[in-house]
């Protein structure tokens, strides 16, 4: 296979009128590195600055105001600095960031509690995330057109029977890798490399770029923070339901000297399936049928082996 040297981008702003078209530039995508820019999308510019903002000052509280919220099995919470492994097998430090997940609302209420910062934007917080459904609701609607899904097994809206906003898994993460550290610092990157847990992961990257895409088994590729892009890429859920087809490509965040002065901020929207979902191939004329070792596991199943292993939750 071509070595892959750049992440394609993809203006949405066509899908209305010409859905085949965008729809065989994601198929491209997915198929090869796993990864595109999603450009023209229907989140306000405004409405990521703002949630910036509001990570911001959750990061700026004391440590014990935000140990209070601590990160459990449930995914929700926030995770300290070096609290998570994302490459757990070859990792000997925790990532040189912390975190907060936010798990989807649910009847327009927290999943659990939020810290007041959060708390007194509630309303917000619920519609962006409810924008970021909907954007990989479009995505998931492209995948199913370039898969060629037929009529009787729900065409188009094949995944989007399979993604509910309302009691799902899915997780507004706000992220901060901190100015400073990397002397003492054991790792050679300050996230490890990992593929995404769920279907499909947006990212808003913001003023400080670091993210690395593994393009080939030897080859790392910088993805450059493109303004008013989401970058977004295919999780294991989609590669298994697929049978390998589309990847779910390993990336990593490295230190970049240029940078050290600043905190980097960045945002993922992880995107599950509903859990009771299998990952057995899905009816699509290009996707292989068989499947070769080992068990099938549900989209939940598959979410809670993976975050185990990198939180060190108790199993
Ligand atoms: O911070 C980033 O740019 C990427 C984070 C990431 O890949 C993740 O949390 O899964
Ligand atoms: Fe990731």
């Amino acid at each position: 296979m071509p070595s892959i040297h750049s992440i394609p981008i993809i203006d949405f702003s066509e899908f209305k009128t010409n859905p085949e078209k965008v729809a065989q530039d994601v198929f491209n995508a997915c198929k090869s590195i796993g990864f595109f820019y999603m450009v023209n999308h229907d989140i306000p510019a405004k409405d990521i600055d703002k949630a910036f903002e509001v990570s911001k000052s959750f990061f700026d509280l004391p440590r014990e105001e935000k140990t209070r919220y601590k990160i459990s099995a449930n995914n929700h919470g926030y995770s300290e600095l070096l609290g998570q492994k994302l490459d757990p097998e070859n990792q000997r430090q925790g990532d040189h960031k912390e975190g907060f997940n936010l798990r989807a609302f649910e009847g327009g209420k927290p999943y659990a509690p939020i810290p007041a910062v959060f708390q007194e934007h509630a309303e917000f917080l619920e519609r962006l995330s409810k924008s970021c459904h909907n954007a990989a609701l479009q995505i998931l609607e492209a995948f199913a057109i370039a898969l060629h899904i037929p009529t009787e097994q729900g065409g188009k809206h094949f995944f989007v029977g399979s993604h509910n906003y309302e009691g799902s898994e899915n997780v507004l993460r706000f992220l901060k890798y901190p100015r400073g550290g990397e002397s003492e610092y054991k790792e050679p990157v300050r996230a490890g490399a990992h593929s995404d847990y769920g279907s499909v992961t947006l990212l808003f990257q913001k003023d400080v770029p670091g993210l690395e895409v593994q393009a080939s088994r030897t080859e790392w590729i910088a993805a450059p923070l493109i303004p008013g892009a989401i970058t977004v890429n295919v999780g294991d859920q989609m590669e298994l339901w697929t049978n390998g087809l589309f990847k779910s490509t390993m990336h990593r965040v490295t230190f970049l000297p240029e940078h050290n002065h600043l905190d980097r901020y960045s945002m993922p929207y992880f995107v599950q399936a509903n859990s009771d979902t299998s990952l057995a191939p899905i009816p699509s004329p290009y996707v292989d049928q068989t499947v070769k070792d080992g068990a099938i596991y549900t989209a939940g199943e598959h979410l809670q082996k993976r975050l185990a292993a990198s939180h060190g939750f108790e199993k």
